[in-house]
């Protein structure tokens, strides 16, 4: 055993998986980053690095740079995620218990631009060798979980329709977290009082909800449901956060960075029963609105911002777009970056989501006056909600979303949902409410749990 790591990457059939990356997710235990057929499954642990607090980033960012630096790689495919991968989950808030985690794990599969590949990561001394690889992939797609039955595989159908989502609900139950729906309404409406007085333009206060599963989660089977479903989004899962998020705080490849900003919703069940095309009606209610658009410029405006000091050159849409979810409709921006070197580098992800985090989308405007108010009004422990979770590699290049759409595993019965709202001057608490219940509905979904 040394402290070096070393790592072997080889290429894998792409035709042997025809289902794509979510053919992977068979393990509840697994570490899950997909979108659409791509993405990371990372399998068993090397190590971990832990933090908590304000320099929990540049700590993270410390460690992993330190980590890589001696490490012996070889890699025959050299892509975006190819070589070391850690996986990572961050607390929202600085001042949260929760303990921030990058993961190495022992394993890692990848499929991108029609290309697989498999890497594994060692720090023992026995040579790596592609049939070894290959052997170790099988061995974590077919061994048994230790605390599972290891059938996820089989039979499994990443195709899911939503009928069959929905027709498995009946056995949870959804009980409220920190605050009734009557307490949650009225923190909306004394936050639209603070926003009212002028002490800040635009906050954001989530709730919880837990559900219990007297059959038990099957967190593998809500990856895949959220990565068949939620095709737009990105599925992720680390070490029991799991979610399909839609919003990217920073994607870097290379030199050029990108993010998804979203702010303003509207529930695509409003539409139903109204005269117009669903779009049009996404047109006129959604992007028409000035209380939505509002919300969405303080959003966009704080990303760029933040970003700007890093870049070189940054382009974003004049217009925000409608981004069409299953549940939901939201007016999305999309912003590239060409990143400048800050003293002879290029900055690395976390160097930049330490920047970036928390945006407006998901705390407010002003930043510290928002993070009080939520402090104060939320009664509510954040955990990982909210707060960046993705991957990175050894180039630098990494994704890294909001962990919105999600919920943690509390225990093998029992998940705990959070969603958000954007609370500008002319937020309504019922509306606020209703649209959190939207926000719920891809996890719901996903446990099976009608509402
Ligand atoms: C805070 C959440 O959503 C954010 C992202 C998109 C749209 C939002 C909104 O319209 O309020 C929120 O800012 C959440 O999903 O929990």
């Amino acid at each position: 055993m040394t402290s070096t790591l070393r790592t072997l990457t080889v290429p894998l059939d792409v035709e042997s998986s025809p289902g794509g990356l979510p053919s992977f997710l068979v393990r509840d235990d697994v570490l899950c980053w997909s979108r659409r057929e791509a993405g990371l499954v990372g399998y068993g642990e090397l190590t971990r690095f832990n933090a908590t607090g304000p320099e929990r980033f540049l700590e993270a960012d410390i460690w992993w740079r330190h980590l890589i630096l001696e490490a012996e790689i070889t890699d025959h495919v050299e892509l975006p995620g190819t070589g070391p991968v850690a996986f990572g989950s961050f607390a929202f808030s600085k001042t949260s218990p929760h303990v921030s985690r990058l993961i190495l794990p022992e394993l890692v599969v990848g499929i991108r631009d029609g290309r697989a590949w498999a890497t594994q990561l060692t720090f023992d001394d026995r040579p790596l060798t592609e049939a070894g690889v290959l052997a170790s992939v099988e061995r974590w797609l077919t061994e048994p979980e230790p605390n599972g039955d290891g059938s996820a595989a089989e039979g499994s159908d990443v195709g899911l329709s939503p009928e069959v989502v929905s027709q498995d609900g009946g056995s949870g139950h959804l009980s409220h977290g920190s605050l009734s729906e009557a307490n949650w309404m009225k923190a909306v409406a004394d936050g639209v009082e603070e926003i009212r007085a002028g002490k800040l333009e635009k906050l954001v206060l989530a709730r919880d909800v837990v559900a219990t599963l007297p059959d038990g989660v099957n967190a593998a089977e809500v990856l895949r449901q959220l990565a068949a479903r939620y095709r737009e989004c990105w599925t992720y899962g680390v070490d029991g956060l799991v979610g399909a998020t839609p919003e990217m705080l920073i994607q870097v490849e290379g030199r050029t960075a990108q993010a998804r900003v979203l702010a303003g919703t509207l529930d695509r069940r409003d539409a139903e029963g109204v005269d117009d095309s669903p779009m049009a009606y996404a047109e006129r209610v959604l992007a028409g609105s000035e209380k939505q658009r509002h919300e969405h410029e303080i959003a966009i405006d704080s990303l760029t911002r933040q970003l700007a000091p890093f870049s070189e050159a940054m382009n974003s849409h004049s217009e925000p777009f409608i981004l069409e979810l299953p549940n939901v409709w939201h007016l999305a921006s999309d912003v590239k970056a060409e990143l400048a070197d800050i003293e002879g580098h290029v900055p690395t992800c976390l160097a930049l989501i330490n920047a970036l985090h928390p945006t407006a989308a998901v705390c407010g405007t002003p930043t510290l006056v928002a993070g009080a108010l939520i402090r104060k009004l939320e009664h509510l422990d954040r955990g990982p909600y909210a707060g960046p979770v993705g991957w990175l590699d050894a180039a630098g290049n990494g994704e890294w979303g909001i962990a919105l759409r999600g919920a943690v595993i509390e225990d093998a019965n029992t998940v705990r949902l959070y969603a958000g709202c954007g609370i500008v001057e002319g937020s309504q608490p019922e509306a606020e409410l209703a649209e959190t219940w939207a926000k719920f509905r891809p996890m719901l979904e996903a446990l099976g749990i009608k509402r």
